[in-house]
């Protein structure tokens, strides 16, 4: 299996950085973007001033405001917000190749992962997800990072993992695709919940529980799910979460922290150009979770606080006077 020509489908952050991570060995990429501003400033000054400033670009990456010039990539790394891949896919040209999702999120209204979207919209294009403790200003600058590349097909999975490996960019492979999907959306939830406790200044024991009791629910909705507890624990799960919970270089944590401080969440929400994977997923999660039957309260809390049906207060109250109960139960 050779995948010479690779193409980026989303010129935000992180498509941005992956086309600079597959540029950096001297190979040629295409970068589709939908900001025609995007595209220019890729093609004529080797930035993304809009999406990753000050970062400078390989002049190996070529941007595209025309999906149909992606017709011919032996492979496809998808980068577009999880709401978005269902529209974008069917915009597409037919084909085939492989599709690496790197979208962190739940499609609202079906409760479908990232997978399984692609799997409804290109059932002829095998699957592979890229989730991991990644922020896209460090990747870009070429700082060292691991991450998973999670696909059904094992070996497959390890051809596009050596295409994409890079001696500071590190894939470990898995075949366990919904373990990936689900750590890397729920952990942009408990994101939020860690930058509240920032912003409200709860203190640092507060945001070590958090993190440990919100994996907790990870690893209940992930096994719910078909997910291993190993893949939740790696770096897709466990990894980005102890990343995107400790600095406000995370999108989702600094959401969490200006609500922490008070600040609504229509106001932290309206008119943002960057994403904030968390926010959509939050009331999908916890329909998800319900559906299964899985107790998640830190995703509730954050759910009524994004809806605005509850104080900073209430919530960590609420949560607080849960009852008690045995630690791994
Ligand atoms: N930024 C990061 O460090 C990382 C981000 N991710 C994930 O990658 C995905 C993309 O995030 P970023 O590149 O950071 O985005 P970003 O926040 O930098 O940029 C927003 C992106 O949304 C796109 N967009 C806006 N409206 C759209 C529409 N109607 N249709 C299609 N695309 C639209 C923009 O073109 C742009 O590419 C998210 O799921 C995120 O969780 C994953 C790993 C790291
Ligand atoms: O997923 C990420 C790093 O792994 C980026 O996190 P944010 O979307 O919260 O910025």
């Amino acid at each position: 299996m050779s995948f010479t020509k690779l193409g980026v489908i989303g010129g935000g952050a992180w498509g941005t950085a992956m086309a600079q991570v597959i540029a950096s060995d001297g190979s040629d990429v295409l970068l589709w973007a939908r900001e025609a501003e995007v595209v220019d400033s890729v093609n004529a000054s080797h930035a993304n001033p809009l999406f990753l400033p000050v970062i400078p670009l390989s002049p190996k990456i070529r941007a595209t405001a025309a999906l149909a010039d992606l017709a011919d990539c032996d492979a496809l790394v998808i980068v577009v917000p999880a709401q978005f891949l269902r529209s974008v896919l069917a915009e597409l040209p037919a084909g085939d190749a492989p599709l690496i999702l790197c979208a962190k999120g739940i499609e609202a209204g079906t409760q479908l992962l990232m997978s399984e979207v692609a799997a409804e919209v290109r059932p002829a294009s095998p699957i592979a997800v890229l989730s991991g403790p990644t922020f896209a200003h460090e990747v870009a600058a070429g700082q060292p990072t691991a991450i998973t590349l999670a696909c059904a097909d094992a070996d497959l999975g390890r051809a596009l993992a050596a295409r994409l490996a890079r001696p500071g960019f590190r894939p470990y492979s898995s075949d366990d695709v919904v373990g990936a999907e689900i750590g890397g959306a729920v952990k942009n939830v408990l994101a939020i919940a860690c930058g509240v406790v920032e912003g409200a200044g709860l203190g640092q024991n507060a945001r070590a529980a958090l993190i440990s009791r919100g994996f907790a629910e990870m690893v209940r909705f992930g096994l719910a799910r078909g997910a291993r507890v190993e893949t939740l624990s790696g770096l897709a799960g466990l990894g980005d979460l102890v990343l995107t919970c400790s600095s406000t270089s995370s999108r989702n944590f600094s959401l969490g922290k200006g609500l922490g401080e008070g600040i609504p969440a229509s106001e932290l929400l309206a008119d943002r150009r960057t994403v904030a994977e968390g926010a959509s997923t939050a009331p999908v999660l916890a329909q998800a979770a319900k559906a299964v039957g899985v107790e998640m309260p830190i995703v509730g809390a954050v759910n009524a606080l994004l809806a605005g049906e509850a104080s900073v207060r209430a919530v960590v109250d609420q949560l607080l006077a849960r009852p008690l109960r045995a630690e791994g139960a």
